[in-house]
């Protein structure tokens, strides 16, 4: 009792149907004997069909193998016996196709019988194997198909190579390798198919396993036939006609846990008899099964009522009866009403507003703690109080006010939560927008007063749950919470981070940026200017800009940092330039080393080549007048910001030798300014390309330093470091060797004289001094 593969129904595992094929006379059924019997016996007429059976045992189990000795095919046969042949493999579990070594015409004939059984392209999964037979021929030096033609046969009708032999009958080689190979086939695709069956029936079958919320909802689980039988028993069940849908299942309470298709229909005969609801129409089964398998936007309201069941579970009035009622009070909701989704909506609407209310209350607890526990009140961390939280100035001593809407706020002094439940119908609050306010002491905060707006905002409006506008109008409120706050940020405003600015020191320098892109369609390029001032004279201390040909490639620095070399700590701006050049070296060695984001730089210092940078500096860390370490941060993710971090002397001493062009003996106080840098990334720009290890992109050719001023400002004398891009990193080391050689030719002045005093003296002459 063999099947078929193609019509995907079960294999038994006890018979299975193999049908050989091939050209006429290129030893099929010398092969099929060969097999059965063991034996071998040369056959010199033609046969017709034959069944032969042959027992196995494979993978302990026994298979009884049907194996069709097929006449052989070629283009004189009539197309009735092509059609058998046909329908005999297409009916088969699997197909033994063959060919004669020392024919290359048997070859050819398997294509056309691969064409005649499958047409185009052989179907997935069929059990095929190509057995190249009679391969003993090369014995007698008539093998005219090479083992390389047969690959590439199997190659061409989409066969595994694995399923491919050359088989001698006469020598018994590879004979039952190749039945046994394609038992194999027809085993796999026996458990496939029945993996797929069961994988088909779980996806068919609506899950309502995925409703959970944060509740801790029991899952529940009910099948769509199960549903069905759900609503046949309702439909039959005499005076019991309803319009019931999947919301009035939701909104029973006890669906919150599992239950079986009974319990639900004993929860529906309690409540017709507790409400008398005399319902009409009859319940759609088809409909009901389709409403449990319908959109998540759907689930996730399903979702809600049942976190509102939940609660009303907990309640603590019991028994059904009392709970339907009790739920009649409050929600306007029976059990037998369907539950429109507008008041779904509410509902969700009342579970925003109480959460945004909990926020608040987190936000100003302790400005109202002092308030509600004078009074009496709990908050006992239930949102629902919260919401209704109308606290006048506690200073000037009115009592806050406590207006538990829930049945699970407990207030001690106001009685039971049954006893006030001012939910209007619809779901939203019975107090006025002007009750839900915020007391001035409560929160002062941008946060707070937004928080405060957009709660006024729930109550009044008639806002309808979506969730896609909720996520944009949180997202807006962000954007707008982000810029109040900045904007009341002095030092934020003007993009400058000066760490000086709190101290109320005398002389402070001030770091300021101007940043502009070139305006190409990829901002392609960018341009960083930095200017440190004298913050009262407003002297330029020094600019320099950085000029990198992938604003992009910002991204890649997480973080880096750099000592430049001591002739680069005086206050002219080339000194100041270069300093900032060094930055850009930074982002650079950075940038080359993608696998470095997120971490610092100096981890990974050895690799990109920032060890040389750092170890210069260190050295004469102890004589600068100015001091700048440079630190290059990017934000991986937003791409949009890169702040650059120096550390320059304090200037605060008004007999400071830097003022004055004197060099001070002892280090200066250092302090860190800080200048962020946006890097804006236009609507159109490309998103930022994420380099791979083996992208060793850049390379700081040369550092060119000019002071023409820049194109589009051409009113300013901006000296630039220029960047180019222009050669491409092979490795690591050639890389390493050219960061090395720009430090050698950075700090060209300061390392060459030691070594040529050393040497002038190691080849100075013994008692020439
Ligand atoms: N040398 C050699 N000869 C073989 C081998 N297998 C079969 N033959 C010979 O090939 C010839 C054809 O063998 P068959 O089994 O009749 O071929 P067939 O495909 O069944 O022929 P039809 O029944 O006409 O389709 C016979 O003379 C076999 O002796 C083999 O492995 N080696």
């Amino acid at each position: 009792m063999a099947t078929s593969f193609k019509h995907g129904r079960r294999y038994e595992g006890k018979r299975i149907s193999i049908v050989v094929l091939g050209a006429p006379g290129v030893g099929k059924s010398t092969l099929v004997n060969r097999f059965v019997t063991g034996m071998y016996h040369e056959k010199t007429w033609s046969s017709v069909d034959e069944i032969r059976e042959k027992t196995i045992y494979f993978d302990r189990r026994e298979i009884t193998l049907e194996i069709h000795d097929m006449q052989g095919v070629d283009n004189n046969m009539g197309e009735a016996n092509r059609a058998r042949v046909s329908t005999m493999a297409n009916n088969a579990d699997g197909v033994v196709l063959c060919y004669a070594v020392d024919s290359s015409h048997s070859l050819r004939v398997v294509f056309d019988i691969y064409k005649l059984i499958w047409g185009l392209r052989i179907p997935d999964h069929a059990p095929v194997v190509l057995a190249g037979l009679r391969s003993d021929g090369v014995l007698v030096g008539k093998k005219v198909v090479t083992r390389l033609d047969g690959m590439k046969t199997v190659d061409t009708l989409g066969i595994s190579r694995d399923h491919f032999h050359e088989v001698c009958s006469r020598k018994n080689k590879n004979v039952t390798s190749t039945f046994y190979s394609l038992v194999r086939q027809i085993l796999a695709v026996q458990n496939q198919t029945i993996l797929e069956h069961k994988n088909t029936r779980a996806s068919r079958a609506p899950s309502m396993d995925s409703v959970s919320d944060a509740n801790s909802i029991v899952k529940r689980s009910i099948s769509a036939p199960g549903v069905q039988r759900l609503a046949k028993r309702l439909s039959m069940a005499p005076g019991s006609q309803s319009d019931l849908t999947e919301m009035d299942f939701v909104a029973i309470p006890e669906m919150t846990a599992s239950v079986s298709v009974n319990d639900i229909v004993n929860r529906w005969s309690v409540c017709q008899a507790n409400n008398g609801a005399a319902s009409t129409g009859a319940l759609n089964a088809a409909s009901a099964t389709e409403s449990l398998g319908k959109s998540k936007r759907k689930q996730s309201l399903s979702t809600y009522s049942f976190s509102l069941s939940s609660k009303e579970k907990d309640s603590p009035v019991n028994g059904r009866n009392n709970r339907a009622e009790e739920r009649k009070k409050t929600a306007g909701n029976t059990f037998g009403r369907r539950i429109s989704t507008t008041s779904l909506r509410h509902q969700h609407q009342d579970h925003l507003q109480r959460r945004s209310s909990a926020a608040l209350l987190r936000t100003s607890s302790s400005q109202t703690s002092t308030g509600l526990t004078r009074n009496g009140f709990k908050l006992g961390g239930d949102s629902s109080c919260s919401t209704s939280l109308s606290t006048n100035d506690g200073s000037n001593g009115s009592s806050g006010v406590c207006s538990p809407l829930s049945s699970g706020t407990t207030s001690p002094d106001q009685g039971t939560p049954s006893d006030a439940s001012p939910r209007s119908r619809n779901g939203s609050l019975n107090e006025s927008p002007a009750d839900v306010s915020v007391s001035p002491n409560i929160g002062k905060s941008a946060i707070e007063r937004q928080l405060a707006e957009r709660q006024r905002a729930f109550s009044e409006s008639s806002l309808v749950y979506n969730p896609v506008r909720s996520s944009q109008r949180r997202t807006k409120l962000r954007d707008q919470l982000q810029d109040q706050i900045s904007s009341t940020d002095d030092t934020s405003a003007s993009g400058i981070d000066d760490g000086s600015s709190k101290t109320g020191e005398a002389n402070k320098v001030r770091f300021s940026r101007d940043y502009w892109s070139s305006r190409t369609d990829n901002l392609s390029a960018c341009r960083l200017r930095l200017t440190l001032r004298h913050r009262h004279s407003m002297n330029d201390l020094g600019n320099a800009s950085i000029e990198t040909s992938d604003v992009n490639s910002f991204i890649s620095a997480e973080k880096g940092t750099v000592q430049p070399a001591p002739r680069l700590l005086t206050r002219s701006p080339t000194d100041l330039q270069e300093a900032v050049g060094m930055m850009g070296m930074v982002m650079a060695a950075a940038r080359t080393k993608s696998a470095c984001t997120g971490t610092d730089l100096r981890e990974n210092k050895q690799d990109s080549g920032i060890s040389d940078c750092s170890s210069g500096a260190s050295s004469e860390a102890a004589s600068p007048n100015v001091s700048m370490s440079a630190s290059a941060t990017a934000s991986h993710k937003s791409t949009k910001f890169a702040s650059v971090t120096c550390s320059v002397p304090d200037l605060s001493s008004a007999a400071s030798p830097v003022m004055n062009g004197e060099r001070e003996q002892s280090p200066p106080v250092m302090k860190t300014v800080r200048s962020c840098a946006t890097l804006g990334t236009p609507a159109n720009a490309p998103p930022p390309v994420q380099l791979r290890p083996g992208d060793s992109s850049l390379e700081l050719e040369k550092i060119s330093v000019h002071n023409s001023p820049p194109a589009r400002r051409s009113d300013e004398a901006i000296p630039t470091v220029t960047y180019s891009k222009s050669k491409v990193l092979k490795s690591k080391s050639s890389e390493t060797n050219l960061l090395l050689k720009l430090k050698q030719s950075i700090f060209k002045g300061k390392s060459k004289t030691p070594k040529a005093e050393k040497r002038a003296t190691a080849t100075q002459p013994v008692g020439q001094d």
